[in-house]
């Protein structure tokens, strides 16, 4: 059984029973409707996951891999922060009027700094440093720039990734400051394990484990009835997930290059409110 489902099924049960509703505070998130959009929450919420034995993906219900990695792309290859660069809608609501998310995500990841062997962007050091110094402690991206949050449709949730290879292997961690457990946890847990089998791949790495931190790991009013149906679900085996091995270059990699093979996945008949 898909070790992602066993992980979600942990993670959710104990938000649910041992979680904090935040009914007692006023929120910034609403629905379509202008309802606040309240949550039950843990804080401080660590899961491992081997990427050397199974890729995370849960079947508990289908998680849209296509658009994960086509946001992935559009954040880590791209370096846009305008949803006219992405295949999907997901990020509609935080646009202004030329599809700008302002100088979130993308934006950052574009921004080139110097270095004593030139400049570099964030995503162009974590590949520098992969190849060339690969013991070092010091590989990480940082989105979270507060100089520039004022100029953010939507403030980074997972903001942080640090790089660490050890033995051949390529480890990960993720920092994510706020997680909507429904709509967005394997949809994020995907696209960074994703990420890093690419770039274990591009450099000549085996992929390790992939460490997911989240503070505010929360389960929205709404979402409550569909996530205690998931948790009645029996977890099937997870997918096989490979990428196209002739690839060497992290910007050569398309949605196309992912293959996934046998994905089963439970049915799920609720259309996801995403709160805003
Ligand atoms: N409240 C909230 N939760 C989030 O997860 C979230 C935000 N806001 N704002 C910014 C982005 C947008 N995200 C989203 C938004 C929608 C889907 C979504 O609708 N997913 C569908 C499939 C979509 C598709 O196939 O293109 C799903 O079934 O999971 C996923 C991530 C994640 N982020
Ligand atoms: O990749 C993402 C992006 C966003 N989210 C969720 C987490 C929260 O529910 C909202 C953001 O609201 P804040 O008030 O700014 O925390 O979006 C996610 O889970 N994953």
């Amino acid at each position: 059984m898909s070790y992602a489902d066993q992980i979600f099924i942990e993670n959710c049960k104990d938000i649910l029973e041992n979680g904090t509703w935040d009914t007692d505070l006023p929120v910034r998130p609403h629905w379509e409707d202008g309802t606040p959009a309240h949550t039950i929450k843990k804080f401080g919420m660590v899961n491992r996951y081997d990427l050397s034995r199974e890729f995370p993906m849960m079947t508990l219900r289908r998680t849209a891999w296509k658009s994960a990695a086509d946001e992935i792309f559009w954040i880590w290859q791209k370096k846009s922060n305008n949803i006219h660069d992405l295949n999907s809608h997901i990020w509609d609501s935080w646009a202004d009027e030329n599809g700008s998310i302002g100088k979130a995500y993308g934006y950052q990841l574009g921004v080139k700094h110097q270095y004593k062997e030139g400049m570099f962007d964030q995503v162009d050091r974590i590949l520098y440093d992969l190849k060339n110094n690969p013991g070092s402690r010091r590989i990480l991206s940082n989105i979270y720039n507060h100089q520039d949050l004022h100029e953010m449709g939507l403030y980074p949730c997972a903001y942080s990734m640090t790089f660490n290879v050890a033995g051949g292997r390529l480890n990960a961690i993720l920092n994510q400051r706020s997680q909507d457990m429904l709509t967005a946890n394997n949809w994020n847990v995907c696209q960074y394990a994703l990420l890093t089998l690419m770039f274990a791949q591009v450099s000549g790495l085996k992929p390790g484990e992939f460490v997911h931190v989240v503070a505010d790991a929360h389960i929205y009013d709404r979402h409550v009835p569909a996530v205690k149906e998931m948790l009645t679900k029996e977890p099937l085996p997870a997918p096989r997930v490979e990428l196209n091995p002739e690839i060497k270059d992290f910007y050569q990699f398309t949605v196309d290059d992912i293959r996934v093979t046998d994905y089963q996945y439970h049915e799920f008949n609720y259309k996801i409110p995403v709160a805003i």
